[in-house]
């Protein structure tokens, strides 16, 4: 029988009374600071107050920078924990003076679109893909909604300016892959803010390699696919030393191939590719791991958010300065919102600059996300929401 985990807890505590000693010293000075920040806490709501009404703005960036200046006189010790020190206590301050005036605000636009936004779900009935019914987006749409009338279309754009002009319901695109990451092109569409993720799925990527009747492993020279199915793929094509070729979507390959009719040449895509060309498959399963997924997403013109939604997707553009993503992440973690995922992109025509993906975990009904975002509005050069969905 083992030891109880009580008694082992008891005995250490007696076991080494200087070090219970000293816990108990940290106990109290937490007890005394904690009091302290309440008392802090309650100075930044008459802040906010006096504040309420004039143009003074929340975040007095030059009073936060001077008082941290300040510490640059005083021993080494303290100065280098008093400074995050200091700038913790005074975001926290910034924190609960954002949710005081967020409350003060009925007419706070963003809300007012998130509310607005939490309507019906608006039927899908048409949705436009990139490539054609043997593609992988093709199946994720299919999976999303069953019932859709689905249109190919050659490109992400073409499939996006569908959905912008009108002429469909929704697209359907793939975002990332758990293999190969996120797809590029589809982010710089998102980044032009005229739609929104509304819902997303995850397809199960499983790569054949195919052919004309007669090619085999041996007569193949040249590998045609997406650039993201040869990324997943790399391991097996390096192998048997192939040269690639880039085309559209997995589909389109395999059209490529049955239209070329040579035995020198394989496409990589799915059965249904396959099927659909009339191609053989010469090995199944290629990928370079075997869960291989892909994230696709549904965008709308317009932004609906579901009673459910549990992922918001944000951009945002910061100062281009030192710290300037370290606080913007404790905004996050203060609230204990946490991160599904982050990315950078860079900000075309501005060397250096990025912008920021983020998917966060919050429900549009917590107080908390909207404080997030009310805050954000401000401190940040940019932010938008891009979608806030179910995952
Ligand atoms: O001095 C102010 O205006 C405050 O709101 C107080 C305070 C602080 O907590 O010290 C908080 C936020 C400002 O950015 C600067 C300082």
């Amino acid at each position: 029988m083992g030891v109880p985990m009580e008694y082992i807890m008891k005995r250490r505590k007696t076991m080494n009374p200087e070090l219970n000693n000293i816990r108990e010293s940290l106990n109290e000075i937490d007890d005394e600071m904690l009091s302290l920040l309440k008392k802090r806490q309650k100075l930044s709501e008459s802040i906010y107050r006096a504040k309420k009404g004039t143009l003074a703005p929340i975040y007095m960036l030059q009073q936060e920078n001077q008082k941290i200046a300040a510490l640059d006189d005083i021993d080494d010790d303290i100065r280098n924990v008093g400074k995050p020190f200091l700038k913790t206590v005074m975001r926290l301050s910034r924190e609960k003076q954002y949710h005081m005036a967020r409350k003060d605000d009925p007419y706070w636009k963003l809300g007012l679109q998130i509310l607005q936004s939490q309507k019906e779900r608006p039927s899908i009935l048409t949705i436009a893909t990139q490539g054609n019914t043997g593609s992988y987006s093709y199946k994720a749409a299919k999976n999303l909604h069953p019932d859709s009338a689905i249109i190919t279309f050659p490109t992400f754009e073409s499939a996006c300016t569908q959905v912008i002009e009108g002429n469909v319901d929704a697209a359907v695109l793939p975002l990332e892959n758990s293999t190969a990451g996120t797809v590029d092109e589809v982010y710089g569409l998102l980044d032009s803010n005229k739609l929104y993720i509304t819902e997303t799925t995850g397809i199960e990527i499983r790569h054949h390699l195919m052919g004309v009747k007669g090619s085999s492993l041996e007569s193949i020279e040249t590998v045609i696919s997406h650039p993201q199915a040869l990324a997943q793929c790399s391991s097996f094509i390096q192998s048997m030393g192939w040269k690639t070729e880039i085309s559209g979507n997995t589909a389109f390959a395999a059209k490529e191939v049955q239209k070329r009719n040579s035995l020198l040449m394989a496409a990589i895509g799915s059965e249904e590719a396959a099927r659909n060309n009339g191609l053989e498959l010469i090995m199944s399963e290629i990928s370079n791991v075997v869960h291989n997924q892909t994230r696709f997403v549904l965008l709308s013109a317009l932004p609906y958010i579901a009673e459910d939604a549990n992922t918001c997707s944000l951009v945002i553009r910061l100062a281009h300065e030192p710290g300037s993503l370290s606080a913007l992440l404790s905004l996050f973690s203060d609230r204990d919102i946490s991160l599904s995922r982050i990315l950078s992109r860079p900000v075309p025509k501005k060397p250096w600059e990025y912008t920021f993906h983020i998917d966060c975990n919050m429900s549009p009904t917590d107080e908390s996300a909207l404080d997030l975002l009310y805050q954000l509005e401000q401190e940040t050069l940019y932010m938008h929401i891009i979608g806030w969905y179910k995952e």
